[in-house]
């Protein structure tokens, strides 16, 4: 599903690599629990993964698209119909409607209007959010709620790549557990790959795979 090569990354304003990765690769399907102490760059690497910033030297592959070779413009256009974000910062936009919210997302899906609306409303329905809340002001939820809008807007699309990041601290254990499944289940029928990055190590049971930052990174010495 991706392949890093030769990655090396760092901010302008600090001359060292934070991130150094010679190769790392997820298959299509796969899920990946990515662990890293705090300020190691894991949001780092997803942004990179999502395209949002692009590496100084190597390559992201993701499907068949280097995304660093791609234009911000291509990059944008690519993201919107391949990659699902679930971030730290929802980044709803507070005076539109949930569903209005999600329909940023689906208009670029390949689904009519009608399908999309239909799917995400099972998929709200799935996290236990009702047709009158779909209705209401994304700010008018609670963060609980929020955080699963943001969920339902990254899955409306069936991407192949789902990147999570930090997604739980607002999910109470009922909630959690939900979201981990309809993950699962996203996995299973549409061959999505999954890299979740969490601190939250009880949750790292439920991937194919459990990688820590320091494992990917070229070692100095
Ligand atoms: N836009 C930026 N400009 C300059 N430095 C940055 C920027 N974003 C992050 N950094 C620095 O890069 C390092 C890694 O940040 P990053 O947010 O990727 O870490 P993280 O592992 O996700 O941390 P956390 O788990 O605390 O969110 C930190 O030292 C941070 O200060």
């Amino acid at each position: 599903m991706f392949v890093i090569n030769d990655l090396k990354f760092h901010y302008p304003d600090d001359d060292n690599d934070l991130l150094n990765i010679p190769h790392w690769q997820v298959a299509a399907g796969e899920s990946v629990f990515l662990s890293a102490p705090s300020g190691t760059g894991k949001s780092t690497l997803v942004n990179l993964l999502a395209g949002i910033i692009t590496p100084q030297h190597g390559t992201i592959r993701v499907m068949d698209s280097v995304i660093n070779h791609l234009s911000s413009r291509q990059r944008d256009a690519f993201r919107a119909r391949h990659i699902g974000m679930v971030f730290q910062q929802f980044n709803l936009i507070p005076y539109l409607s949930v569903m209005d919210n999600i329909r940023l997302a689906s208009r670029f899906s390949d689904m009519s209007r009608a399908e999309a609306d239909e799917r995400s409303h099972t998929l709200l329905q799935m996290l236990g959010l009702t047709t009158l809340d779909a209705t209401r002001q994304a700010e008018q939820l609670s963060v609980g709620q929020q955080q699963r809008v943001a969920i339902v807007r990254a899955l409306v699309n069936e991407p192949a790549l789902l990147l999570v990041d930090e997604p739980t601290s607002a999910l109470d254990a009922a909630h959690r557990d939900q979201f981990i499944g309809l993950l699962m289940q996203q996995l299973d029928t549409s061959r999505t790959s999954l890299v979740f990055v969490s601190h939250d190590s009880s949750l790292k049971h439920h991937f194919s795979r459990h990688v820590h930052i320091g494992q990917l990174q070229h070692d100095a010495d």
